[in-house]
């Protein structure tokens, strides 16, 4: 099939160069001239695992080109896939819908009869009928769908190439049709297909990633009642996780999530359920940020005890910038945050990072930053253990223990063998386990 890909950012760079490498002709299409150059160049604007290859790969046998031309996307094809930005307004919680309405209003102008624009950013519930409205006034016979994105930052390719579902929001056959062959090789593999209307299409998208966030909030709430009961969280969520109608993924107690997905997502959804009349159904998710939000603030205070009760001349080891391992990505990160804070109060902080040293350098320039965890943890009178890189699970505690001043860690993401670090003389305490508890 021909398609166009409209938005070649993280979506959209992983996106276009898969479906070319399912054996679709695409075009990638994003009003950014830097990006454009640079992706037909074989550059991605981010880094994910295998596309780099794709991209190579899909650019040399002429399945995937790139442009800046929403008039060539019209021509090219009569499927256009929007991946266009949808950030959070400024001045509100609802997201900014004027990327994605730009896109749609500059290829509209240029759509051939019987073209299918499929929409893949995550919008408001009704945005899809809105444009849809829009397309019938100034198109001859274009439509919408909705096909939202599922995929995690640092597994975008496989996300992609082997999800979990598709879901498609259509309002014709002929929709339904082009999707299941855009698909076709990943219905074959036996993907499961929902097809629906486009407003339950776009509720699926912010439904999951709130419900994800609810369970990391619901186990981080447990971690605080561990706290104040002197039980062990880390024990709590394998157990409760054991069962199989509650499952042990996003269980993970600790600093709680970031990113730019899950807190801007769910904020939109309630921002978007109140302006329905629905707002009292939601209310839960404003406790959920809110428990989310103590994390930092529950890591910071717990990290000025271990300090003594001040930050100020105390030197302090961060390890870890991203919002999670895997990714360079340093937007709302946790990490970042507790790192800003404990500076903020007087300690001086060094921070490593396998990946997001220079994005975190660019967001927090007044931060210390070092290569190596050797060189962040040189003389520290406590080390920070903030995104669960698993580089980190490989560290050799006796070693570190001699670059230290004193052998102190906090564990804020439950992912240290605690074992092997109190037998090479570490002090060890995390979040919502009791010292010397129960599974240490
Ligand atoms: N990044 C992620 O992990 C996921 C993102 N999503 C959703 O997918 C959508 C896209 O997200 P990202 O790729 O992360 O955003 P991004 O900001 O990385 O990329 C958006 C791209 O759209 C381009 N663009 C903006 N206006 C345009 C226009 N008028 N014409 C052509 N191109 C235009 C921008 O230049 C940019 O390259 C958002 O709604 C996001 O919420 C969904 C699932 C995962
Ligand atoms: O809509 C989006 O943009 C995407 O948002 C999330 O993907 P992502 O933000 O890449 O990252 P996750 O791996 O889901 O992690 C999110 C945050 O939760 C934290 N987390 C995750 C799991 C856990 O048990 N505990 C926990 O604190 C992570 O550290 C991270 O900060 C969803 O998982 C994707 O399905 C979705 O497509």
């Amino acid at each position: 099939m021909r398609m166009t890909v409209i938005g070649t950012g993280y979506v959209g760079a992983v996106h276009a160069a898969c479906m070319a490498d399912i054996g679709h002709q695409v075009l990638g299409v994003d009003s950014d001239t830097r990006r454009i150059a640079s992706l037909s160049a074989g550059r991605s604007p981010v880094r994910e695992a295998g596309l780099d290859e794709l991209l190579a790969k899909n650019l040399a046998s002429g399945r995937l080109r790139f442009s800046t031309s929403l008039a060539e996307a019209a021509s090219f094809a009569r499927t256009h896939i929007m991946c266009a930005g949808t950030p959070r307004r400024p001045d509100s919680d609802f997201a900014d819908l004027r990327y994605v309405d730009m896109a749609v209003d500059g290829l509209a102008r240029h759509l051939r009869p019987g073209s299918l624009v499929v929409g893949r950013s995550t919008v408001p519930v009704g945005t899809a009928a809105r444009i849809g409205r829009h397309l019938a006034a100034v198109t001859r016979g274009a439509e919408v769908a909705w096909n939202p994105e599922f995929l995690r930052q640092g597994s975008a390719v496989e996300d992609t190439m082997r999800p979990e579902r598709i879901v498609v929001g259509v309002t014709s056959a002929h929709a339904e049709t082009v999707l299941r062959a855009v698909y076709a090789p990943m219905l074959r593999a036996g993907v499961p297909f929902f097809s629906t209307d486009p407003a339950t299409a776009e509720l699926v998208k912010v439904a999951a990633n709130s419900f994800l966030a609810t369970k990391i909030s619901f186990i981080n709430a447990m971690a605080e009642v561990c706290d104040a009961a002197g039980a062990d969280v880390a024990v709590l969520a394998r157990a409760v996780g054991a069962d199989s109608r509650i499952g042990a993924t996003y269980l993970e107690p600790g600093l709680g999530f970031g990113g730019s997905s899950f807190p801007r997502d769910f904020r939109a959804f309630a921002a978007r359920a109140e302006e329905l009349g629905a707002g009292e159904a939601v209310a839960f998710l404003h406790e959920v940020d809110r428990i989310n939000t103590r994390q930092r603030r529950r890591t910071v205070t717990l990290a000025r005890r271990l300090a003594g009760g001040s930050f100020a001349g105390r030197r302090i080891a961060v390890l870890g910038a991203s919002f999670k391992p895997g990714s360079d990505d340093v937007r709302d990160s946790p990490a970042l945050a507790v790192a800003a804070a404990v500076r903020q109060q007087g300690a001086t902080v060094r921070v490593h990072d396998p990946r997001a040293l220079d994005n975190a350098r660019a967001a927090l320039p007044d931060l210390g930053y070092a290569h190596d965890v050797t060189t962040a943890c040189e003389n520290a009178d406590l080390v920070l253990h903030l995104t669960p890189w698993p580089e980190y699970r490989a560290i050799e505690p006796g070693a570190l223990a001699a670059v230290v001043r004193t052998p102190l860690l906090l564990d804020a993401r439950n992912s240290l063998d605690a074992r092997r670090w109190r037998a090479a003389g570490w002090s060890l305490h995390a979040l919502g386990r009791p010292i010397g508890g129960t599974s240490w």
